[in-house]
């Protein structure tokens, strides 16, 4: 114990020196540093570097170093949530990354393959004091003991495991078990999916994966960003400590509600509405409409626009021509459009050519190439032209064209029934209108419309050109002084030049004049992720997954599900049907099958419940069991008041209780249950919180009161069931689910 204490007090001294030389170099580089191209240069790095490596030590400041290995050859190794060197001048590791190749047996080295292990040490710190320590010995052979052995290996995992919730998920980058550990760092460079039940550590394995991607690779994910799409925005908030905690915040945690910039998606849709909205028959059905928009006049009955030279006629032909001629190529509604635009002029250019230029005894045209020239800009001058052309082909907005779409869906064979058309029929009058369900339609409104960013990018094109142009101007500077400045000397200070060319260094001053990449990403509708991550990735619509396969044109994805647990009437049912359009079959499945959550009497009871429906469903096995088993109440009287006394009984003293009931109860319970929050949106920190089962998903809570089981379906009863770490009750006045009262009387 001294030892490790020993070793521990070095390690903050050298964390401490190492934050004080980071924070000064931050605000010592911030500083102004005058126009010099080496300190500029500098400036930037160090600035971004020490940031990062201030934001991780901060970050991971409690229980910074968790193991040690000792290897067989007598050589011994800690293990931390980042890397820590000494300040030697070998650079010596001190601590060693959790997700560096060195510190893998820490993870896999079992007594019966001990990948050249000793011994593997637990250090349990609180602060800066170590307070306790697990050995495990790996090598039978070593008659070696400290004294803190631990025969069975898991008493740091059931300790974890056991300990009071906070209400924001903690990281488990101590106690990673094997099967963990290998989806972590699995190679797989494309869609890799993790499957498991509840509690088997999916959303765990998910975070640290997204942690030790970032550390393989971490010059493209900088760059490119990590995007962790999550099924609400209080799931958000619960997982929102874990990357931190390892030391990195470059990330971008979001719902698919949230990734269409400059939308808030806050108003709901009724399931049946999210369903119909959510099926993949929508991208033909925004399709079709849009071509709808496309118009011609009525044969027989053309569009007539007076000219200072004589009417100018669009009939049924010229338009149909102009719009073929635009959809020929092949470009997005507002890209083709100036191709339509410029057929139409075109064709009443030739018009008043004719009318005016004609030779009434048959010759050639009057005209020459000036005077039609002339007559062009004319027609082109017309307003009236222009609003005609624009009744046949407007520019549309993705707002303007999915609003006027649900205020009017059409009815399409195959596509929509009457009795969708009505599900999804709503105004949408201001921008507190749009639902979560429609940010997918919104985004495959704007790849059909196109946006015309052409004026934008040739601005930041003749932008980025000065920046190159004056870095060219700094480098000659630069290169005009070497000889000044180094002259005669070995120096192996690189300069500028050396390192840098013009566009390397404006992308410098470019990446130092903006926000990180998360932050880039989070306004950029068109943003290219480095890597994705989908948990509950079996509540996602079609639709959906056509927004995120846009994010992620390499195909870079984790994707995180059960479908036991899907909910949502749009989401697919199978991995198969989910990725086949994107990658067919090229996806690597992977499984964990261990309960780290849930106690088996409560697993136990869960299962029954699914297996009434689907007789060979197999859970996954709990790694833990408490004895206490799930209790069952029915309420005759009061409910409200019942789960109010229930909710005082079951409060742990410390942790956390949910209580999870119907929505159409929670005005009751809320008003008899005290200090109880609830919402949309609720504070998961609160000790008792009111959720329905929707707003469960993926969170835990120390003790779970269930009311009125008999209202929810089996996939929402059975993520209410698995939510507790240690107790569960259930309420009900109305009836209970036939599965459940034969679980609790055997
Ligand atoms: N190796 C581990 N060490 C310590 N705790 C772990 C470990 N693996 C999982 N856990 C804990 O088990 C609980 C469940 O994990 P997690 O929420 O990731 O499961 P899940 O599979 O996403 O569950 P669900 O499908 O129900 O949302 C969490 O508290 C997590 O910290």
């Amino acid at each position: 114990m001294r030892e490790e204490q020993e070793f521990i007090d070095r390690l903050y001294a050298r964390v401490d020196a190492l934050r004080g030389d980071a924070a000064e170099s931050v605000t010592g580089a911030l500083a102004p540093v005058g126009t010099g191209l080496q300190a500029r240069l500098e400036r930037d790095v160090l600035v971004a570097e020490r940031s990062g490596l201030l934001a991780a030590l901060n970050a991971v400041d409690g229980s910074l170093c968790f193991g040690r290995i000792d290897l067989t050859g007598g050589v011994h190794h800690h293990i931390g949530r980042i890397g820590i060197r000494e300040d030697d001048t070998e650079h010596t590791p001190i601590l060693i990354d959790w997700r560096a190749p060195v510190a893998r047996p820490f993870y896999l080295a079992t007594g019966h393959t001990p990948m050249g292990l000793r011994r593997r040490r637990h250090i349990t710190t609180e602060g800066r004091t170590v307070t306790e320590l697990h050995d495990e010995i790996l090598d039978l052979g070593d008659a070696e003991r400290t004294g803190f052995e631990d025969p069975s290996g898991d008493a740091v995992l059931l300790a974890a495991l056991n300990s009071a919730r906070t209400g924001r998920m903690g990281d488990i980058v101590q106690t990673i078990q094997a099967e963990q550990d290998r989806i972590i760092r699995h190679d797989h460079r494309g869609v890799l999916v993790v499957e498991g039940g509840p509690g088997t550590g999916k959303t765990a394995v998910a975070l640290h994966r997204a942690a030790f991607l970032l550390y393989e690779h971490r010059e493209l994910l900088a760059k490119r960003a990590v995007l962790i799409v999550g099924p609400n925005p209080a799931f958000l908030s619960y997982i929102s400590e874990v990357l931190p905690a390892l030391g990195e915040t470059g990330v971008l945690l979001s719902t698919v509600g949230e990734l269409y910039p400059g939308i808030k998606a806050t108003a709901r849709d009724t399931p049946r509405a999210a369903a119909v909205k959510g099926s993949a028959d929508m991208a033909d059905a925004l399709a079709l409409a849009l071509r709808d928009r496309q118009q011609l006049p009525e044969p027989g009955a053309p569009l007539v626009i007076p000219h200072d030279d004589g009417d100018l006629i669009i009939d049924w032909e010229t338009a149909y021509e102009a719009r073929q001629a635009a959809r020929d190529t092949l470009l997005p509604h507002n890209l083709a459009r100036p191709h339509f635009a410029f057929r139409i002029l075109d064709a009443l250019t030739e018009q008043l050519t004719e009318r005016i230029g004609a030779d009434p005894y048959g010759g050639p045209n009057f005209l020459g190439p000036d005077d039609i020239a002339q007559l062009a800009k004319g027609v082109a001058a017309s307003s009236e032209v222009h609003a005609a052309i624009e009744e046949l082909w407007p520019t549309l907005t993705p707002e303007t064209f999915v609003a006027e779409y649900l205020a009017e869906p059409v009815h399409l064979p195959d596509h929509l029934s009457d009795a969708d058309v009505r599900a999804v029929r709503r105004p949408v009058t201001g921008p507190d209108d749009w639902t979560p369900a429609d940010v997918p339609l919104l985004d495959e409104a704007a790849e059909l419309l196109g946006y015309d960013d052409s004026a934008e990018r040739a601005a930041a094109d003749a932008e980025r050109q000065e920046r190159i142009a004056y870095a060219q101007g700094v480098l000659d500077l630069s290169r005009g002084s070497e000889t000044y400045e180094f002259e005669d000397t070995e120096s192996e200070i690189l300069a500028a030049h050396d390192i840098v060319d013009a566009e390397r260094m404006a992308e410098r001053q470019e990446e130092a004049d903006h926000r990180s990449a998360a932050e880039r990403a989070a306004a950029d509708r068109t943003w290219a992720f480095g890597h994705i991550i989908v948990d509950e990735a079996q509540e996602l619509s079609p639709m959906a997954w056509r927004l995120l396969m846009r994010r992620s044109p390499t195909r870079s994805m984790t994707l995180v599900g059960d479908p036991a647990q899907t909910a949502e009437e749009a989401g697919v049912g199978s991995w198969d049907e989910i990725l086949a359009p994107y990658v067919e079959d090229r996806f690597e499945h992977t499984r964990l099958g261990v309960n780290y959550r849930t106690p088996s009497e409560i697993m136990d009871l869960a299962a029954a419940v699914v297996r009434a429906e689907r007789p060979g469903f197999e859970p996954p096995s709990s790694v833990r069991s408490t004895g206490e088993r799930p209790w069952v109440r029915e309420v005759t009287g009061d409910l409200a008041a019942a789960v109010a006394d229930a909710a005082k009984a079951e409060t742990p003293e410390e942790g956390r209780l949910a209580v999870i009931a119907p929505r159409r109860l929670h005005g009751a319970l809320a008003a008899r249950l005290d200090g109880i929050v609830a919402g949309a949106e609720p504070d998961l920190t609160h000790r008792v919180v009111l959720l329905d089962p929707r707003q469960a998903k993926g969170l835990e809570f120390d003790s779970v009161l269930v009311v009125e089981p008999g209202e929810f379906g089996v996939s929402d009863l059975y993520v209410a069931l698995t939510r507790a770490t240690q107790r569960l009750g259930v309420l009900h006045g109305g009836v209970l689910p036939e599965a459940l009262r034969r679980a609790v009387t055997a």
